[in-house]
């Protein structure tokens, strides 16, 4: 077994064993990681309150580190609890020690109250700190101590990008909203991520969501499939929260990931919690074509094809709409076929289409609400748990991932995904939506595929290279007849 990747928690012990520290190791140990505590302080607090911060000297801090990281590789940080400045220039230090990925969850503003972190914390915090880490996770009174109270929060969280943070995700923005949000805020993107609201009031969520990121970091997720995973987590553990003397304490678990406790991803304020309504398309859309032309719709339907996608990339906008038309009225001919045209979504509504595909940069371009009005089947393109969280935003009418094998058609920045996440993928969506594999499927991998149970198979090359399409397209047909209900 290989060695588990370690997770320097940089915090706090909270003596009820609730929060801080031992939220911290719990979470990292539930991600298959191993926890290196590197306590800070040793806190006085109980139900009624904080007493005593209990900063350790710099000295006690520094010697401890020392044995921290004596004969573990580091992997990621995770930062708490920093109880006055010399404790803090310390952190800045051992930060700049390590080539990893840093979590730093501000401990300014405890949502309980009572705690008082001197100021000069923050401004080692804002000035020394925060351009050297990987994500800030503060709630709002914390952002706005770091922020000197900019409003609204994505402004805030703007000026601290400015000032060199790299991301930030912003816990329980929009409070007034029947949906707990999160804000994310990076160079590159911004975007919400919400659930519905969760009555309980659970201690320590804070440090276990940033204890999560930082260990799915440590693991080789990228930043946003790690937010998205530990919130995922956490979610859960609010759920089934478990009652500890007078607090609700997050339960760790390691279920499988569960559809409900994704979050929803969109990246506008205005669509937070927006229910979409796209109609349903036949839950096994089987073998699944993806062509460039018309007449290769034509030649497809004639052979039996049911399920097939016209995608034109690079022709002029009149030839591409004419091709449309043409599809689509070939399409009608034709008993029961699922007729999806990619990206150009004007034209499937003007043209009467039976759907469009959009992958997740077409989603930031179409108007998803008219697409919505015009009744058109959605299908949309996922490579990441980030991007299925957009996509279960949108309750489309299918979700595809890809690539599952190597392909040559398409220049993509992901990896094959394998049949391993095609499952999970798979049991994720269950029986919620159709789920269609692509990238680099012939007929041996659709035969392999057709026993893990997804719903459809689309491909490109392995009919339209083929050097007899027909038979080709032939035979898949026939491998997945039982498969079109
Ligand atoms: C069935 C199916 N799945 C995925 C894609 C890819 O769509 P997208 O991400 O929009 O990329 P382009 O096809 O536009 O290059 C697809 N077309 N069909
Ligand atoms: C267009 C496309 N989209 C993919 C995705 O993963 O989203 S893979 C892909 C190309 C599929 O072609 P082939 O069957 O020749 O591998
Ligand atoms: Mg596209």
């Amino acid at each position: 077994m290989s060695a588990k990747p370690a997770v320097l928690l940089i915090g706090g012990v909270d003596p009820q064993g609730c929060a801080g520290l031992t939220a911290d190791i719990q979470t990292v140990s539930h991600h298959d990681c191993h926890p290196v505590p590197l306590v800070t302080a040793l806190t006085e607090q109980r139900s009624d309150g904080l007493v005593n911060l209990g900063a350790l000297s710099a000295e006690a801090f520094l010697t401890q580190y020392e044995s921290c990281v004596a004969d573990f590789d580091i992997a990621a940080i995770k930062i708490g609890l920093i109880p006055d400045r010399h404790i803090a220039d310390c952190i800045v230090k051992i930060v700049e020690r390590h080539q990893v990925p840093v979590i730093l969850d501000p401990v300014l503003a405890a949502s309980s109250g009572g705690l008082s972190i001197e100021p000069e914390v923050s401004e080692i915090i804002r000035k020394q700190l925060l351009g050297k880490i990987t994500l800030l996770t503060p709630n709002l009174p914390e952002l706005g101590r770091l922020s000197a109270e900019v409003q609204p929060m994505e402004l805030a969280a703007q000026q601290l990008l400015n000032e060199g943070l790299a991301a930030c995700l912003v816990k329980g923005g929009h409070a007034e909203t029947a949906f707990a949000t999160d804000y994310f805020s990076s160079a590159q993107t911004t975007f919400y991520v919400y659930q519905p609201r969760l009555k309980n009031q659970v201690r320590g969520t804070g440090c276990v969501l940033a204890s999560s990121i930082a260990s799915q970091l440590a693991l080789g997720h990228d930043l946003r499939d790690a937010i998205i995973l530990a919130k995922a987590y956490l979610t859960r553990g609010i759920r089934d929260a478990n009652q500890q003397g007078p607090y609700h304490l997050v339960t760790h678990h390691r279920h499988p990931l569960t559809i409900s406790d994704i979050p929803r991803l969109c990246y506008r304020a205005d669509l937070i919690g927006k229910h979409f309504d796209f109609p349903a398309c036949p839950k096994n859309l089987g073998v699944y074509p993806v062509v460039d032309s018309a007449d290769w719709v034509e030649r497809l339907l004639t052979i039996g094809v049911k399920t097939i996608q016209l995608r034109i990339k690079d022709k002029a906008t009149a030839k591409t709409r004419s091709e449309i038309f043409d599809a689509v009225a070939t399409s009608q001919q034709h008993h029961e076929v699922s007729f999806f045209v990619n990206d150009h979504w004007q034209m499937a509504i003007e043209a009467g289409a039976y759907g469009v595909h959009l992958g997740q940069e077409d989603l930031h371009d179409a108007n998803l609400l008219e697409i919505e009005q015009s009744g058109l089947r959605l299908g949309v393109s996922t490579h990441s748990y980030w991007e299925l969280a957009r996509a279960l935003a949108l309750n489309p009418s299918y979700i595809a991932l890809g690539p599952v094998y190597p392909t040559t058609s398409k220049q993509m920045p992901w990896a094959p995904q394998g049949i391993e996440r095609l499952q999970q993928w798979q049991s994720i969506l269950a029986d919620q939506y159709p789920l269609v594999a692509i990238g680099g499927i012939d007929v041996p991998r659709a035969r392999i595929l057709k026993q893990t149970g997804v719903n459809s198979v689309a491909m490109i090359s392995a009919i339209t290279q083929a050097d007899d399409y027909q038979s080709v397209t032939r035979e898949l047909v026939h491998l997945w007849a039982d498969h079109h209900l």
